[in-house]
């Protein structure tokens, strides 16, 4: 999308236009261009004005400390200073570990911090929906199988692979509009109201740890576009944004990886790509 004096015109219609096909028909899917400049509308410039964490402190929940007696209290100390938290990666599904993480997302919800739940996280909310019903400030990042898992648990029915735009609609929906992330093929991204298909170019391979990789830079994403506020996303939720560009990222991420080391990539091949492909795909 091309914006400056000459195309301001254009621009504007087209907006015009965009946003009434958006905003008339909730399950409109945009182009891939239009949502990567949603996603460069947020990213913070760096200034030499800004101090460190000024940006992002971001918290990940992922089992190590959940373990201990004290691990609320541990982790409710952090959450005054966190803009974002990530729950689920790595966690495992331990009944004592999971009712700490019960409790630390009771607290977090309270202080109105937005939450990425991936993976283990994932497993608790199928267990408990209620645990995040309603907190539209929370963004479940499943993968096919934990994505079916949800639908059984929350609609009670099974994923419905042919309409999957429906089915994360739906279970946005029912989960009272959290954003819901199905990733697989095309990573599907749904607020409950409007649709984002994320379709950036990856890889073949699915070594483990690429759901990780997407949740932690969501983590970041979530506070960027809170930061920026929906007059930045024209008309599309923050957060639906903020899933977008981390679903491109990871993906760009995995392509370049894969450029290079081909079938022995691993997600740490993808880490080194972040930089590059973060400025290929968002930086002006
Ligand atoms: N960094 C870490 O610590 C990480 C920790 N992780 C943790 O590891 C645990 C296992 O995680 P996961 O993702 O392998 O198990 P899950 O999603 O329950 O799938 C179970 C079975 O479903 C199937 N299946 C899977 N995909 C499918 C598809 N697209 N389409 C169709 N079928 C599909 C497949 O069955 P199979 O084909 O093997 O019979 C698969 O074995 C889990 O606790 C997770 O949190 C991981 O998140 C990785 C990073
Ligand atoms: N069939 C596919 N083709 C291309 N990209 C895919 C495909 N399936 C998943 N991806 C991409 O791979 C990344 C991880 O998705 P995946 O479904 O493997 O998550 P996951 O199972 O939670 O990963 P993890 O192993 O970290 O738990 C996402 O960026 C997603 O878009
Ligand atoms: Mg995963």
């Amino acid at each position: 999308m091309a914006v400056g004096s000459g195309c301001a015109a254009v621009w504007g219609c087209r907006r015009v236009l965009k946003r009434a096909f958006s905003l008339h028909n909730a399950h409109s899917v945009r182009g891939m261009e239009d949502a990567l400049q949603l996603v460069r509308n947020v990213v913070p410039p760096l200034t030499a004005k800004k101090h460190k964490g000024q940006d992002g402190r971001v918290g990940v929940v992922g089992g190590c400390r959940e373990d201990s007696p004290d691990a609320v209290h541990d982790v409710e100390k952090w959450l005054p200073r966190l803009h974002a938290l990530v729950v689920g990666p790595g966690l495992g599904r331990d009944d004592v570990l999971l009712s700490n993480v019960k409790d630390i997302l009771e607290a977090s919800k309270a202080r109105g911090i937005p939450v990425v739940i991936d993976a283990d996280g994932l497993w608790l909310i199928a267990q408990q929906p209620a645990l995040i019903r309603g907190y539209q400030k929370a963004v479940l990042t499943p993968n096919h199988v934990e994505f079916s898992r949800l639908s059984e648990a929350v609609l009670g029915d099974p994923l419905d692979g042919q309409d999957r735009r429906g089915a994360v609609l739906r279970l946005s929906q029912a989960l009272g509009n959290v954003t819901v992330v199905q990733k697989g093929e095309r990573d599907v991204i749904s607020d409950g109201e409007q649709v984002l298909e994320c379709s950036q170019e990856g890889s073949g391979r699915r070594c483990g740890g690429q759901g990780d990789l997407l949740s932690g830079s969501l983590g970041v994403l979530v506070h960027w576009a809170l930061q920026a506020g929906p007059e930045r996303t024209d008309g599309f939720s923050p957060l639906l944004v903020a899933a977008f560009g981390a679903c491109a990222l990871t993906r760009q991420c995995s392509h370049q990886a894969f450029q290079k080391h081909g079938r022995s990539t691993t997600t740490t091949d993808m880490i080194a790509e972040v930089g590059p492909a973060f400025s290929r795909l968002f930086e002006t």
